[in-house]
């Protein structure tokens, strides 16, 4: 379980401080994001330290895996209404063109998705895959790239390198396959890199072994990582930062450690309920309900399944403020 892992934060000491650092690599600012009439993302901002790891932690459909194809450009725009800012390294990545994505993609931000054996090409081998950033965006020789596929694959800890370069995906175990995605994504050496439930497709058994990896790998690099994650407690091992979505809207933000020591929002306060201790005596589930995402929905959108909810709490939308260390958006916080 998650309380096993002991996996270090890079920088305990220097937690990143609630509010948006001035050496932020990336500051997210009111991102609010619209699918037809309904309101996926709902004025949300946080922001990420250079070399720090920040974790979207929430239920399914929280609005986490939306924000990461936001910061890759992934959305099919114009099926989608954006609002708001995502400064990467002081651009404006809400109003990049094509043309800058092909220079950001794959290159300074990178990605891994959930399913390794769905996010690979079944019809091309593990060394074509990938040499293909290597030639195409470092601009290596097939004998260079190919020396570098090997010390990659041998940097996330696949033994016998060279030969897997021929292999297809099929032929590798999904735990390998995800050290595969994890060398491609890193293989430009990106700022940015987002994984995106990462583990989710494994055995339990490796699912801490990937994550160590894909920290250890960032940190070697200086880069900083946005994990997408449901479980709060690996959130708060692996991560800096927490930021803790429900229905697309920021319930609370700030140092991991904080957030899950004492957290402050009732929906918090039931994700660290839900997370199984050794020696706990039975797990706690959250009120069931889902998030409304019409767009026109006044209020907190965790309302409808909240113990503490006042009558405003329906009718009017906190405010995300700052205090006891995090940010913080509930009228009714846990005292
Ligand atoms: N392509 C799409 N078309 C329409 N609605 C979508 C699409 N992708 C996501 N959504 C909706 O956007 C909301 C947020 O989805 P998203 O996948 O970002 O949530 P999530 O927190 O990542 O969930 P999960 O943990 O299950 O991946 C959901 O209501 C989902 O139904």
């Amino acid at each position: 379980m998650a309380a096993a892992l002991a996996i270090p934060r890079s920088d305990p000491a220097g937690a990143t401080p609630a509010a948006a650092p001035a050496d932020a690599l990336l500051r997210v600012e009111n991102l609010s994001l619209t699918r037809g009439e309904k309101l996926i993302l709902d004025d949300v901002s946080f922001a990420l330290k250079r070399g720090a790891t920040l974790a979207l932690v929430g239920e399914s459909g929280a609005g986490k895996s939306t924000i990461a194809l936001a910061l890759i450009g992934l959305l099919a725009r114009p099926q989608v209404g954006l609002d708001g800012r995502m400064l990467f390294d002081g651009a404006d990545l809400a109003t990049s063109s094509e043309r800058d994505w092909l220079r950001l993609r794959g290159r300074r931000i990178s990605m891994i998705f959930q399913d390794a054996s769905s996010a690979l090409n079944p019809c091309f081998t593990v060394g074509a895959q990938l040499m293909t950033p290597l030639r195409r965006l470092l601009g290596l020789s097939k004998a260079q790239a190919r020396k570098r596929a090997v010390e990659l694959l041998e940097g996330v800890g696949l033994s016998d390198a060279e030969s897997r370069l021929d292999a297809y995906p099929h032929q590798l175990s999904g735990g390998m396959q995800q050290r595969v995605m994890i060398a491609i994504a890193l293989s430009t050496n990106p700022e940015l890199l987002l994984a995106d439930e990462p583990t989710s497709a494994l055995d339990v058994t490796i699912q801490a072994q990937i994550v160590r990896l894909i920290l250890d790998e960032t940190r070697k690099r200086g880069a900083s990582c946005i994990f997408v994650l449901h479980d709060l407690a690996l959130a708060s091992q692996a991560c800096d930062e927490i930021v803790v979505l429900y229905g697309g809207q920021v319930m609370e933000a700030g140092p991991a450690e904080t957030v899950l020591r004492e957290p402050l929002h009732p929906y918090t306060v039931g994700l660290k309920a839900c997370v199984l201790e050794i020696d706990t005596e039975e797990l706690e589930p959250l009120p069931s309900g889902s998030p409304s995402f019409a767009s026109k929905r006044p209020g907190c959108r965790f309302a409808p399944r909240c113990a503490s909810a006042l009558e405003k709490c329906a009718g009017e939308k906190p405010p995300l403020i700052e205090t006891r260390g995090r940010r913080l958006a509930c009228w009714n916080p846990v005292a």
